[in-house]
């Protein structure tokens, strides 16, 4: 029977294709099994750059994908994702249904609903607290975590990571909740991390048996090609955790008047208003819960970058929002991470509203829209030598650089571009060069006691982590280490 089912799903799908492209290609793809069509074919692991070969075997930057009936794209170079998610954005707006975090328990968040009137209204609310401009009301909250983060990582090297956890978490649950945590100990920091490694970890958003048939969804999980349902199953409590527990503390604060210029204080009165004058709430409670958790979910030859800091700052001072414009250098080595390392290396998927034709290849409508920023940003007719991080690409050749230009993607595309792309980049600066003044980092030791180069290990399956690995970490010099500490202990 469900076979029956795939069939018919399929002939039609096929069918209806045929039916409306006329005489139009698809873009081409690789070849695809029989009612399966390319489930089995598209690798879990890395299938980033899996896509990048295919787009060289098939000598197209948009390739063409489909399995029981659901179809998808993903565009290899920058000037495919700029022309369709960019320039005929209104066409690509939507996302496609995430069945499989549904299983997971999301509540509605920006992040994962589709385009209309939900979607917009969650954007108008989330939107203003991360403009550019207001975002330098985080300042004070960022540059004290990332004082408190190199301290930690100074104080504990061989448990740097925990450090830089408490960093982000930190930060997210200050201003999502009015939420202080107190250490890398804290219970929030390990809810925040269990929430963001079960999304992290989940494969390429809407990737998954159920997102592709949800029918599936309904199947027992012990079944061996059901490991995804398992997976959701198995961390649906940590969604759950994430988006209840931190909403009910800050709702305890605010009762008991301890209450901040958080966002959910905020949005909690306004729907206290509206509620009193007899208004309609048009984002709910479940929407302040969901958006809140959307924050906090959502929410890294440094030689040279050091020699500039010590230039900027002289050895006497930690650096301050002040100096971040006068450390430009710093700011390449920024950029250089995001383009070796993409944090989401497919993005998030848009998904098509309406029937498009893009160099002469056909794009249905609903179709799953995946941008491979990794081929992007390692794209060789952009990046000369682009393995290497070489943060000096991007300066004018007459200053000794390549004039490449700064990559482009990390944080998405068109008309759902990442809302926290400001407060991300100015927590990761004030966090690189507070680090740049105060640690050094280098190659663990090997057994003769000689710092030794290694290659980190990353996990590809969904969002682009890299495995905790040693270091070699001490303090920058004594006076560094004094500046440290007299800031912090007045924190
Ligand atoms: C280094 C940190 C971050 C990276 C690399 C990143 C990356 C991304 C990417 C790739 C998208 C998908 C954009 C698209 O669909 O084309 C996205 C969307 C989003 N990001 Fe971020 N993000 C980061 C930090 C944050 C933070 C701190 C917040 C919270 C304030 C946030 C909130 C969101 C939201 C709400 C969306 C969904 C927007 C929509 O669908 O309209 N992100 N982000």
């Amino acid at each position: 029977m469900g076979a029956a089912i795939v069939i018919i799903i399929a002939a039609y799908t096929t069918i209806s294709l045929v039916k409306k492209r006329g005489r139009l290609r698809l873009p081409p793809g690789p070849p695809s099994e029989p009612l399966l069509g390319h489930y089995r074919v598209v690798p879990l692991d890395a299938a980033f750059k899996q896509y990048n070969e295919w787009a060289k075997e098939y000598n197209s930057d948009v390739l063409f994908f489909q399995t029981f009936g659901t179809k998808w794209i993903v565009l290899n170079s920058l000037r495919s994702a700029t022309e369709l998610l960019d320039k005929r954005g209104a066409n690509y707006a939507d996302r496609p249904r995430f069945v499989m975090f549904e299983e997971m328990g999301w509540s509605p968040t920006l992040t994962w609903l589709r385009w209309g009137d939900k979607y917009h209204i969650h954007r108008k609310v989330l939107q203003p607290p991360f403009t550019k401009s207001k975002v330098g009301e985080y300042a004070g909250i960022q540059r004290r975590q990332a004082l408190i983060c190199c301290k930690g990582i100074i104080d504990n090297p061989c448990d740097w990571v925990s450090s830089v956890r408490l960093f982000s978490v930190a930060i997210v649950l200050k201003i999502a909740y009015g939420l202080d945590v107190d250490g890398p100990r804290s219970p929030w920091v390990r809810l925040a991390e269990d929430a963001a490694n079960a999304v992290g970890k989940s494969g390429a958003p809407a990737s998954s048996i159920m997102d592709r048939f949800p029918a599936t969804r309904y199947l027992p999980d012990w079944l061996p090609f059901m490991e995804r349902l398992r997976y959701a199953r198995t961390w649906r409590p940590a969604i759950q955790d994430i988006t209840r527990l931190p909403f009910e503390a800050s709702l305890r604060d605010m009762d008991s008047t301890a209450e901040s210029g958080s966002f959910v204080h905020s949005r909690i009165r306004v729907w206290q208003k509206n509620h009193e004058k007899g208004l309609p709430n048009l984002f709910t409670l479940e929407d302040i819960k969901g958006a809140a958790a959307t924050i906090t979910i959502a929410g890294n030859d440094t030689r040279k970058a050091q020699g500039e800091v010590d230039r900027v700052l002289g050895k006497d001072r930690l650096p301050t929002w002040e100096d971040i414009a006068n450390l430009p250098f710093t700011k390449l080595v920024l950029q250089e991470t995001y383009r070796m390392n993409p944090l989401s290396p497919l993005g998030i998927p848009h998904a098509s509203v309406a029937d498009d034709v893009y160099n002469g290849m056909f794009i249905p409508k609903s179709t799953i829209v995946y941008p491979n920023v990794w081929a992007m940003m390692h794209d060789e007719s952009v990046y000369r030598d682009p393995f290497r991080f070489w943060p000096e690409r991007y300066l004018p050749e007459d200053q000794g650089g390549n004039g490449e230009p700064l990559p482009i993607g990390n944080f998405g595309f068109g008309r759902r571009i990442c809302i926290g792309k400001h407060l991300a980049e100015n927590s990761l600066l004030i966090l690189l060069a507070t680090m740049l003044a105060t640690v050094d980092i280098d190659w663990p030791l090997g057994p003769q006691g000689r710092p030794t180069p290694f290659e980190p290990e990353w996990s590809f399956r969904g969002q682009a982590i890299v495995l905790p690995f040693k270091a070699s970490i001490t303090s920058r010099s004594a006076k560094s280490k004094a500046l440290l500490d007299a800031e912090t202990d007045v924190l």
